[in-house]
């Protein structure tokens, strides 16, 4: 049954030297196990975490796991804008470049709460979050082309919708739907980038993945999901396993031409009909730049002269 819940290994044999990466969430869960794989490849990578004093225990893991002492750990809260701004501030003053993103972290099933900029946490964190974080870091993508971006998602997607007169959920709030929510709004971000990331002949491409269903922490929120993944732990994937397909996105060569698709086991999957659909893609694109304060031509924009953070 493992098996079966558990297939999709990423097969890619490329090497990474020289290469610099970003992973969100990378001090536990599906980030880590993705991080620690990079840095096996020999990137530079980032550990970008909440909680800097977890981030460098694992960074001294993955440091003794791999030999490669290239990894790094940054101060990222997705939860306020200002820690985002901090971060890639840092990142862009000391990297020269930025060939692999992996917007990873994720919340799930927390009791209504809001962010540090009055977002509910769900779509503040797993979606907007990322969303200004990939803004902010864009020229640098663009510049160390061909580059790429790996949105972590879920199969929850199907379950979600994008009520835009209740994105902070104040009208009306269930945890399990603001979670399932927010992946939707990964997806629509991941197909409206790589929308616009073609049409500007970039060489940044972008995926969405559902990573399987993960032995994580991801469940702390929810005492049944704790006793269900309990129940299941055998037969549900391992966080190693749950980190093949962000992999398979992030290494495998000549998949540039699949940007915007869903991956799931490796390999292209459905998504849903409102994750498909174009006019909703667009009008979250427009809505998210107008609650971050960004431009919605931020991609047009990146490809112009060096611009200061705002
Ligand atoms: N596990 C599963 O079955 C599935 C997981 N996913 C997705 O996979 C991704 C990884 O989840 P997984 O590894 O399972 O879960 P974990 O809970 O194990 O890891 C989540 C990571 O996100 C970090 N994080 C949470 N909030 C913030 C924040 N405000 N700022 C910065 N980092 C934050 C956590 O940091 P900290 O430790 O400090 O809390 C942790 O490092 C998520 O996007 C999730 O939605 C999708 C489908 C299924
Ligand atoms: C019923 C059932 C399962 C439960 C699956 C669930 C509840 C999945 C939830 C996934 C989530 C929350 C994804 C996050 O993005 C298992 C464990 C596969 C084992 C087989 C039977």
């Amino acid at each position: 049954m493992r098996k079966m819940l558990s297939s999709g290994v990423c097969t890619s044999t490329i090497q990474l030297p020289g290469k610099v990466a970003v992973v969100t969430g990378a001090n536990t869960g599906i980030g880590k196990e993705t991080a620690k794989e990079l840095a096996r490849r020999g990137a530079r990578v980032y550990l970008a975490c909440r909680d800097v004093q977890k981030g460098e225990l694992v960074a001294r893991e993955i440091q003794m796991m791999t030999g490669n002492q290239q990894v790094l750990v940054r101060k990222l809260d997705l939860a306020d804008t200002k820690s985002i701004r901090a971060f890639a501030k840092r990142f862009l003053e000391e990297e020269k470049h930025l060939h692999i993103l992996i917007n990873n972290a994720g919340v799930m099933m927390c009791p209504y709460s809001k962010t540090a900029d009055g977002f509910e946490m769900h779509m503040g964190v797993n979606h907007l979050g990322h969303f200004l974080l990939t803004h902010l870091l864009l020229e640098k993508l663009k510049e160390s082309a061909p580059s790429r971006v790996v949105n972590v998602s879920s199969l929850a997607h199907h379950l979600g919708r994008i009520h835009f007169h209740n994105l902070q959920g104040e009208k009306f709030y269930q945890s399990g739907l603001a979670y399932c929510h927010s992946k939707l709004a990964n997806i629509l971000f991941t197909q409206e980038l790589a929308r616009r990331l073609k049409a500007s002949g970039s060489g940044v491409t972008v995926y969405s993945v559902h990573p399987g269903t993960v032995n994580s922490e991801l469940v702390r929120h929810s005492a049944l999901m704790r006793w269900i993944w309990w129940i299941f732990s055998f037969f549900i994937k391992t966080p190693q396993q749950g980190a093949q397909t962000s992999l398979y996105c992030a290494l495998t060569e000549g998949l540039e031409v699949l940007s915007g698709n869903h991956f799931s086991d490796c390999h292209v999957a459905w998504v849903s009909a409102q994750a498909r659909n174009e006019t909703v893609a667009r009008r979250l694109w427009d809505v998210s730049c107008d609650l971050l304060g960004i431009p919605v031509d931020w991609l047009m924009m990146a490809a112009g002269p060096k611009r200061s953070l705002k």
